[in-house]
């Protein structure tokens, strides 16, 4: 990736926390999904949340972005609380797998453009800027071959970085990633944690759900792991045994259909929330 962001722009150390999560309770019909969660991540950090099925990572994702409502608890981004919070544009999320693409023919470039919609003025049409971005969004996953192409055109592991390069093209500096490596094989697996670091190394603030650190191992500085809706470690992150931990391991285990918008509410933003 030769592409600079200008993403980053509050690693200073006075910043606050890119993410602040007190004592957040979330639940699905009453029933506890987060458990009293307390996790702070700082700008400029890499850190993974992981968990066995069910233990309500992606629900903590969501939470962080207001798509889930806490029941109790507080939740304060770049050091707002969410209910306030504004400045959508420097956050990039990218949802666990394709839904943009699914149901109608669009573009490679038309996907990662999409992901400017919160920087720009309504109605407004894109900037030459603009333009550059979505180049080098694309040029940053290695994808700057296949912009024309319909997205349906693409593998699994392909689309997966198209997702990303439309969380960059929005030149965001917090990221937050729900299961970018799920079912993407190898040798996309080693792309994805080179676009990764390099943002890392840019100063982005990064929050990944993995099931595995596989190729992240080097690119995470910490770990929180959630069982039961609980965070049971917080620090350096497990090191990885048996086959889970081999690249191009892929975790079968049930998730929504990636096609069925009510499947997927974080495509809808709901107010004051913009995935
Ligand atoms: N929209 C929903 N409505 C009702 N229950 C839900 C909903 N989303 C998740 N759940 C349930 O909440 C619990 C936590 O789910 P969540 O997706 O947050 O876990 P996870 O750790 O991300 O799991 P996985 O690794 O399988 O993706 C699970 O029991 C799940 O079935």
């Amino acid at each position: 990736m030769s592409a600079q962001f200008d993403g980053a722009r509050s690693t200073s150390p006075d910043a606050p926390a890119a993410f602040q999560i007190i004592d957040a309770h979330a639940a699905y019909d009453g029933v506890p999904v987060l458990d009293g969660v307390d996790v702070e991540i700082p700008v400029g950090r890499t850190l993974a949340v992981l968990g066995p099925n069910g233990s309500g990572k992606s629900t903590l994702m969501r939470a962080m972005l207001g798509i889930v409502p806490l029941t109790s608890g507080e939740i304060r981004v770049h050091g707002t609380p969410l209910k306030r919070f504004r400045d959508w544009r420097r956050i990039g999320y990218v949802p666990q797998r394709l839904t943009a693409g699914g149901a109608v023919p669009a573009t490679v470039r038309e996907i990662v453009a999409s992901g400017q919609v919160a920087r720009r003025r309504r109605l407004s049409l894109p900037t030459r800027a603009d333009r550059v971005a979505v180049d080098e969004a694309l040029a940053a996953v290695d994808l700057g071959d296949r912009a024309g192409d319909s997205v349906r055109e693409l593998s699994g592991g392909q689309q997966q970085r198209v997702l990303i390069a439309r969380a960059l093209a929005g030149r965001p500096d917090t990221f937050v990633m729900d299961e970018p490596m799920a079912g993407v094989d190898a040798d996309n697996q080693r792309a994805l944690a080179e676009a990764i670091s390099r943002l890392r190394d840019q100063g982005s603030t990064v929050v990944l759900v993995l099931h595995e650190l596989g190729p992240l191992e080097e690119v995470i500085d910490r770990a929180v792991v959630l069982e039961h809706g609980r965070v049971v470690h917080d620090g350096a992150p497990p090191k990885a045994t048996g086959a889970c931990a081999r690249p191009g391991h892929e975790h079968q285990h049930p998730h929504p259909d990636p096609n069925d918008p009510d499947a997927h509410p974080e495509i809808i933003p709901t107010r004051g929330a913009r995935p």
